[in-house]
């Protein structure tokens, strides 16, 4: 089985988590990302990002490794944005053909529910087996990530 962690991150936090579960799976790991950046200024940002995902728009995006479907074990990281995926996951879901090799998830949100993100990846990845809800490294919640990591990777080791 080759396993691959695959994540976007925009401000780091999936980006840390992402690191931490490949390198303790011995996961291959890489990151996608908007081939179009985001506004620069801040409203603007949560703005198009929060629009982009509530309307599950595809954005291109680029970093998605030309042998992915070597890969059979797809654990994949995304932010929360506007409650759901970010924009770019959906494009990976979407035009990669790998929705059914994707079999656990971790999120990030900024102390927000995690839950809508969580229940709509498990409509469209009908492998999905274990997953984990994580916050900001800004929020109060942060402190339970340590432990809801290590469990998360138990689960799928
Ligand atoms: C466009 C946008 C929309 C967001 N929407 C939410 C939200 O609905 N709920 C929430 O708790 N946090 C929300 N956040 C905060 C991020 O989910 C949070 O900061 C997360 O840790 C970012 O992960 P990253 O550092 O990997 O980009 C949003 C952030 C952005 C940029």
């Amino acid at each position: 089985m080759s396993k691959a962690v695959i994540y976007y991150s925009l401000t780091g936090n999936t980006k840390e988590a992402a690191k931490e579960i490949a390198r303790k799976l011995g996961a291959k790991l890489f990151e996608i990302d908007l081939a179009k950046p985001l506004p620069r200024k801040p409203a603007a940002k949560m703005l198009v990002g929060g629009m982009q995902s509530t309307f599950g728009r595809t954005p291109k995006i680029k970093g998605v490794p030309d042998n992915i479907d070597y890969y059979d074990e797809i654990i994949l990281g995304t932010p929360i944005w506007a409650g759901l995926p970010a924009s770019p996951v959906n494009t990976f879901i979407k035009k990669y053909g790998v929705a059914d090799r994707i079999n656990a998830v971790f999120t990030f949100s900024g102390g927000g529910d995690n839950d809508r993100c969580i229940a709509q990846l498990s409509k469209k990845l009908k492998n999905l087996k274990s997953e984990v809800a994580l916050a900001d490294r800004h929020s109060d919640k942060a402190k339970d990530n340590k432990e809801k990591l290590e469990q998360f990777v138990k689960d799928i080791k």
